[in-house]
């Protein structure tokens, strides 16, 4: 039972490994297979939109309308190969995201420690495996310190195994406690985990509330689709007498009405939002957690790394001499007791440390005290618990008869270990106070001797003597206080859960800017509150100090039960309960462990709480975009639709056939719909409150507005067609015509819906460059189809003359001043909602 120490391992050299990774290849499970082309056509062909299309081939060519086939048939390639090429990129997405996410592995190259992605280990890689850490190959162990690995993932039972040198650890497995150095064997297919094809890690695709709602109401729309489809094609039947002619009615309608972009959009929002979110340096694991995030209420986070640097530094010594306590600050001289108390402080750390604390001691030891010298080795240790948040380090020390004993950890557990008198111990509570209250993160150090080898077994077992008091700082981050104010000016309830002393919890949280005034609750407290007196404490509640994890799980609970939703932070093993219970679960990428990290349904690359608020904010831009696209979808369907019917009813010649349809939504509203995603955020999106979750992204009020303005559009676009044939315009220049109206009407339904503010300038500013491309593609597109000469017949077009064509474009810039008065007069009225605050009905 040796700790890792002493002369710096070398490990591979960087030739050596390139090598390996040459011939052996990555470190990496075969990928679960890919969606085949011909399942992707098959899902393709089931959709109702494919299918009217298929219809309306078939029918045309029945009629031996060879060319108005051959165009529908265009669109329907059209449509397969946006949907390849969708299906293309979310699953790119997806690959990054899980390479991205895939463990991580500590290795020794070229006498270097260094993290690497789990991908590129090499056979013969000196690995450490530490708590928490998913083994990122098969591996056989050299040095153990304590480890236990769970190894349900290869065999089904999950016990925790205790784990000797040399023997072997499994990729996929899970370290559960200890540390240990290992060597890799076997990576990639070849691990154990590889050939028995376990595939891990696989990013979770599960259906998400707005997906489900979506496809509900698109369910719906199809069915009433349906519906108006059939009693129309009847009607033509009935009124017309021709069959063929009324199916094809029957299917324009059908397609007129048909929400099928919705899905659509869904999709690219919100593949784009994990996008936009890796590019803040945050990770999606969940595709929830994005329209979560915008609704997020509390956001509990964790003090240490999180809100402060997580470099410390050691500011303070204190002893207690019979004359009171005696202290040493940073830059005084250290007399020969204080250095005991470090020395003793640095045998219970670690030798080669990654907790910041411990790597203070050391950095603190190495420029004023000897070194331990190489003779002494580690004979047994002590970890910390969350019931006895105290660690013990045993040392055999050459040429002594006894072994040395060193304990640090929390003030109270050192005292207790200590067994203090009653006097004492309020003496050092209150020192540890003191310290605590400017800010510093307070240990207690105590010594013992022990004879022989026959190990106590817990903590309580020595008879500990105290040496004093250790007070580390750890500055909070510069960024904090402003992102902490832009969460209260989002109504978004800040709450620190700290496993520190209250005091410096408190004081932290004041440097911070948060409510430290708000009152406080221990850990203890928590465990002793009914789930009823817990669930009226947490709404009260700010900070909470010396929370153990199974507290922290209770706290999400009683959060949630209040109606919040919840974001966490996390980092450690025993965080991922709470990480899984909360709404939206965030870990640590630097200093969270591999456990956190796969409870978590976002990770924070680097650890800044800011990247969260920023994160938060993205979330409600990415929903108040989603939004404006799917009030536009809603408005834009009325006047296809309109136009698509009218004409059925009263007689007048047919104004859109399928390929007028097809074209508009296939082509036209997927665009202008698309570009939502890169709209800028509201000016107030963070300076309201969140959403409230439980509110449908369809409200009726949604809807009827949405339905207003798309009259709106209708009733000018067909008034003006009206007007055409009225003036004895031949049909095809009055088509041409109203079709140019109508795609310049719904680029300023576009337009309209950009902002929730009914300002012109609001709906016509530049700084979403897809809005303007969307508007250029659109009159490309429209120019084509009426320019080319076998398009614009195909289309029933025919030229109009120039006046004509300036007041059918025109049709849009009224339509919009028209939308944004409407706007006006509604959120005038409080009748307009803005892009995300609660619907009126
Ligand atoms: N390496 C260590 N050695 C000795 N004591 C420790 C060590 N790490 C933590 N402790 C003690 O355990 C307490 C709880 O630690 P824990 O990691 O739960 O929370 P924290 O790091 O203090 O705060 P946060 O939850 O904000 O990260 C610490 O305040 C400290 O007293
Ligand atoms: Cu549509």
């Amino acid at each position: 039972m040796n700790v890792p120490h002493g002369a710096p391992r070398s490990g591979l050299d960087p030739a050596e490994v390139a090598h390996r990774l040459a011939t052996d290849g990555p470190n990496e499970l075969p990928r679960p297979p890919r969606r085949t082309a011909r399942r992707i056509l098959l899902e393709i062909a089931r959709e109702p939109m494919f299918q009217l299309l298929g219809l309306a081939v078939f029918i045309y060519l029945l009629l031996g309308d060879h060319a108005e086939a051959g165009m529908l048939l265009a669109f329907l390639l059209i449509i397969i190969a946006i949907t390849l090429i969708q299906e293309w990129r979310t699953e790119r997405v997806l690959e990054t995201l899980r390479d991205m996410t895939s463990p991580r592995a500590l290795v020794w190259r070229d006498g270097q420690q260094q993290r690497i992605a789990g991908r590129d280990l090499v056979q013969g890689d000196l690995i450490e495996l530490a708590e928490g850490d998913r083994v990122p190959a098969d591996a056989q162990l050299l040095e153990v310190n304590d480890l236990s690995v769970d190894e349900s993932l290869l065999s089904g039972e999950s016990l925790s195994i205790a784990k000797a040198p040399a023997a072997q650890v499994y990729a996929g497995t899970m370290v559960v406690a200890g540390r240990a150095i290992a060597q890799v064997t076997a990576t990639g297919a070849r691990s154990e985990i590889g050939r028995i094809g376990t595939v891990l890690g696989a990013l979770e695709v599960e259906r998400t509330p707005l997906q489900l709602q979506t496809r509900q109401l698109v369910r719906w729309f199809s069915w009433l689709g349906l519906a108006v489809s059939l009693a129309v094609g009847l009607l033509f039947v009935w009124t017309r007498g021709d069959w063929l002619g009324g199916t094809l009615a029957g299917i324009t309608m059908a397609m007129s009405l048909l929400p099928q972009e919705f899905l659509l959009i869904l999709t690219v929002f919100m593949a784009m939002g994990a996008w936009r979110l890796s590019q803040r340096r945050v990770l999606t694991r969940r595709a929830s957690a994005i329209e979560t995030l915008g609704a997020a209420t509390v956001l509990c986070t964790d003090k240490t790394g999180t809100l402060t640097r997580n470099q410390m530094a050691i500011e303070a010594l204190v002893r207690f001499t019979p004359n009171g306590p005696l202290k040493w600050s940073r830059g005084d001289r250290l007399d020969e007791a204080s250095q005991a108390l470090l020395r003793c402080g640095t045998l219970a750390s670690e030798q080669e440390p990654f907790d910041p604390m411990e790597r203070a001691f050391h950095a603190l030891a190495s420029t004023c005290i000897e070194p331990v010298p190489a003779s002494w080795h580690l004979a047994h240790e002590y970890s910390l618990s969350p019931d006895l948040p105290a660690m013990t380090h045993v040392w055999r020390a050459d040429g002594r008869s006894s072994h040395v004993v060193a304990a640090k950890g929390a003030p109270e557990s050192i005292a207790r270990l200590c067994r203090l008198s009653e006097e004492h111990q309020r003496q050092v509570l209150a020192e540890a106070g003191n310290l605590a209250d400017q800010g510093m993160r307070v240990l207690g150090i105590a010594t013992a001797d022990f004879q022989g080898t026959d190990w106590p077994a817990d903590q309580h077992g020595f008879d500990f003597r105290l040496l004093g008091l250790v007070a580390l700082a750890d500055p909070i981050r510069d960024n904090i206080p402003r992102a902490i104010e832009e969460c209260r000016r989002a109504g978004i309830r800040v709450v620190m859960v700290t496993g520190d002393h209250p005091g410096t919890a408190r004081a932290i949280a004041r440097q911070a800017g948060l409510d430290a005034e708000a009152g406080l609750m221990l850990g203890k407290d928590v465990a002793a509150s009914s789930d009823e007196a817990l669930r009226r404490s947490v709404a009260a509640t700010t900070l909470f100090a010396r929370v153990t994890p199974h507290q922290k799980l209770r706290i999400v609970q009683a959060l949630k039960a209040n109606g919040e939703v919840v974001a966490m932070t996390g980092d450690g093993v025993n965080d991922a309960p709470s990480l899984k219970a909360a709404h939206i679960g965030i870990a640590m990428g630097g200093r969270g462990t591999d456990v956190a990290r796969e409870a978590s349904s976002l990770v924070l690359l680097d650890d800044d709480f800011e990247a969260l608020v920023q994160s938060i904010r993205l979330g409600r831009r990415i929903y108040d975009n989603l939004r404006k696209a799917m009030r536009f979808v809603f408005a834009v369907h009325v006047p296809i639709a309109g136009l698509a019917l009218i004409p059925l009813l009263t007689g007048w010649t047919l104004l859109l056939f399928p390929m007028h349809i097809a074209f508009l939504e296939i082509i036209i509203d997927p665009v202008c719909s698309i570009v939502f995603e890169a709209e800028e955020e509201e000016r107030d999106v963070m300076n309201r409150p969140p959403r409230d979750s439980a509110a449908p992204l369809f409200s009726a009020g949604m809807i009827a507005q949405s339905l207003v303005q798309g009259a709106l559009v209708l009733l000018m676009v067909g008034l003006f067609y009206w007007g055409l044939l009225q003036n004895g315009e031949p049909e095809p220049v009055a088509r041409a015509a109203a079709f140019i109206a109508l795609v310049s009407a719904n680029t300023a339904l576009a337009l309209a819906n950009r902002s929730s503010s009914p300002s012109l300038k609001a709906a016509l500013r530049m700084g979403n460059h897809a809005m303007g491309g969307m508007i250029l593609i659109t009159a490309i597109l429209l120019a084509t189809v009426i320019g080319v000469a076998p398009l614009r017949q195909l289309f029933g077009f025919e030229i109009p003359g120039l006046p004509t064509i300036i007041v059918a474009a025109g049709i849009g810039a009224i339509g919009l001043s028209l939308l944004l008065a409407y706007k006006a007069v509604m959120s005038r009225i409080g009748l307009f909602p803005t892009a995300s605050r609660h619907e009126s009905p």
